[in-house]
């Protein structure tokens, strides 16, 4: 199990980086700064992903996303700051030690698959294991396992263009789980399917994920995908990490009138859990044969709460965590809107 950490991580592109840096937090405007010819993409982001994590970072286009995963694998250098994984110092490394972590220990998912068009559909999921130097028979039986675990059994054969949208990102996935890397790094990986697709694929990588575990750092520009998928949540604007946290903090508490703005679409009800309002139970013996599970979203409760003063709300052990009412219910969805900083 891996765990990746990002410290004080910066990138500026252009002329005069370190210049450009010093006075973008002394408060420059981006836009002054780029019309001097220096973009800052990232500025000062520090974070660990844990391992086992689903990441998730999102942003409007431009405010360094792309930039900032391409430095978690040494694609891009940067101009300040460190990145780790588990221990090692990935900006500490260069030509083939670069590559063996990328062949070794972090996998990436594009969003326009990046498929080798002229190969095979096990070919293009073989190429991880092969370049890693498993033997044939071994290669193909670990392609064919990820294809397998991605539901493409029996397309072995065909060719990328033979496939749908959705099924050549299955191919992606499984190239990056054939890899049997800890990580994996997907960039806008759902962006390019169609929205039915987008969900199926969506559900698939949350049930994968509870079977393998990986450490996933998940690049989107749409916050609803977002909060479906990140156990965390970092949300940039202009480079900068202007809120962590989980989908249920950043409804409830928005760091600032940006993230309020974001955040006012999204389905409270189906982001909301019953542990996330549950309120502290006085009796915390009490008997739970009516109890909800922590993790129900609040929307499969309306009915149910409706009818009682309160359910009990209960944790994976089974325990009593507190009680979920009608009011807390309404409250929960009632209060978008309400900044951390109180500029909403
Ligand atoms: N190679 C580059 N040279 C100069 N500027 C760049 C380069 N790559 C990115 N930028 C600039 O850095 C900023 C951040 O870009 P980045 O691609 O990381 O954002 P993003 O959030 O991933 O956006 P998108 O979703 O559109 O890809 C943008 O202003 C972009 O124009």
């Amino acid at each position: 199990m891996t765990s990746v950490r990002v410290d004080g991580l910066c990138k500026v592109f252009g002329a005069h980086p370190a210049d450009a840096l010093r006075r973008s937090r002394a408060g420059v405007e981006g836009d002054r700064l780029r019309a001097e010819g220096a973009t800052v993409a990232v500025l000062d982001a520090s974070f660990t992903v844990e391992p086992g994590e689903i990441f998730v970072v999102m942003g409007l286009s431009g405010s360094g996303k792309s930039t900032l995963i391409r430095m978690l694998n040494g694609l891009l250098a940067p101009t300040e700051g460190r990145v780790y994984v588990d221990e090692e110092d990935v900006t500490a490394l260069t030509g083939r030690a670069l590559r063996e972590l990328r062949q070794r220990t972090m996998s990436m998912v594009f969003q326009h698959f990046a498929l080798l068009p002229h190969r095979t559909v096990r070919d293009n999921v073989e190429y991880g294991p092969r370049i890693q130097g498993a033997a044939p028979a071994r290669a193909r039986e670990r392609a064919d396992e990820a294809l397998r675990m991605v539901g493409l059994t029996g397309w072995e054969q065909r060719f990328p263009q033979q496939l749908s949208g959705g099924m050549r990102q299955r191919v992606g996935l499984a190239r990056a789980l054939a890899a049997g890397t800890d990580v994996l790094l997907m960039d806008e990986a759902f962006s390019a399917l169609d929205p039915l697709i987008k969900r199926d694929m969506q559900d698939q990588l949350v049930q994968l994920q509870a079977e393998l575990g990986k450490t996933i750092v998940f690049i989107t520009h749409d916050l609803n995908e977002a909060m479906r998928l990140g156990d965390r949540i970092a949300v940039m604007r202009a480079g900068r990490i202007v809120q962590l946290g989980t989908a249920s903090e950043i409804l409830r508490r928005p760091a600032d009138s940006y993230v309020a703005r974001f955040v006012r679409d999204v389905d409270r009800g189906r982001v909301l859990t019953a542990g996330a309002i549950a309120e502290r139970s006085a009796d915390p013996d009490r008997q739970a044969a009516d109890a909800v599970p922590a993790q129900t979203p609040l929307h499969e409760l309306f009915g149910r709460v409706a009818e009682t003063a309160g359910l009990p709300v209960v944790d994976a052990e089974g325990r009593v965590i507190g009680t979920v009412g009608p009011s807390a219910v309404l409250r929960a969805l009632g209060d978008g809107g309400r900044t951390e900083a109180g500029d909403g």
